[in-house]
């Protein structure tokens, strides 16, 4: 897999996943010149070329494919750390899913657990547009979403699912440990994801148009979590 931009490479770097580097001739950015010096650091070998896609701004990497984690794992995070899980209901736009990795990092996400079909995989769209995030977010990729949400209740998760046909978000427990989860463009969540969540949370809107874009919706419900939390 490919990454490429400053962003994307840094984070990918930091994370420890990168196998090569490669770096415009003649780049000047003293970013790109830090990205070089941490390579060497870290004995990554780099790669200076006279062409890169335009797209790499200069530079890219090579990372070794995104290694998934155990559902499991991320249930345990998210208990000890007191934080929340999000999960994404057949999301389709790789722009969209590397946006909301990117909110889910930010906030200090357990992990983002997303369905093996019927969904964009994290692809390098994703890695590029998540600015690097997905490089420290622990992903899991289930079969069933449903059937992975059902089991949360019994580690006392609740599950509050984002919709445009709930209750507003300030009426609704957001106490951790916590699941949010996100629908997808075209079909919003799932008649049987919907079934397993503890509440539906609605974000009021005051303008004309009904709903908003996935990511700016779960980023949303991420803040509010942590404002309430810091609030107490
Ligand atoms: C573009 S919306 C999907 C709209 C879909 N056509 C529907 O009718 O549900 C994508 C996802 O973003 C979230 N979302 C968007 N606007 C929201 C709102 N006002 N309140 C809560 N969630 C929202 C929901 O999870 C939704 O499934």
């Amino acid at each position: 897999m490919k990454v490429m931009g400053i962003n994307g490479v840094m984070e990918a770097l930091k994370s420890g996943k990168v196998n090569k580097i490669f770096v415009l001739k003649d780049a000047t950015n003293p970013r790109i010149k830090e990205i070089v010096a941490l390579a060497k650091k870290k004995k990554i070998p780099v790669v200076y070329t006279p062409q890169l896609p335009k797209e790499a701004r200069g530079v890219m990497a090579e990372i070794s494919p995104i290694e998934y984690k155990e559902v499991d794992t991320i249930i345990d995070k998210c208990i000890r750390e007191g934080s929340f899980i999000l999960f994404l209901d057949s999301v389709e736009d790789p722009q969209n899913m590397g946006a909301i990795m990117r909110s889910a990092e930010f906030f200090g996400c357990a992990g983002v657990v997303i369905p093996k079909r019927r969904c964009v995989q994290v692809n390098e769209t994703v890695a590029k547009v998540s600015a690097g995030a997905v490089f420290h977010l622990d992903i899991a990729r289930v079969e069933n979403l449903a059937n992975i949400l059902k089991k949360l209740k019994k580690f006392g998760i609740t599950v509050v699912g984002a919709d445009l046909d709930g209750e507003p978000l300030r009426n609704v427990d957001l106490s951790p440990p916590l699941a949010i989860v996100v629908g997808g463009e075209d079909k919003g969540l799932s008649k049987p994801v919907k079934k397993q969540c503890d509440f539906i949370a609605k974000i009021e809107g005051y303008g004309k148009i009904n709903s908003l874009n996935l990511s700016v919706a779960g980023a949303i419900i991420m803040y509010e979590f942590r404002r309430r939390l810091h609030e107490g």
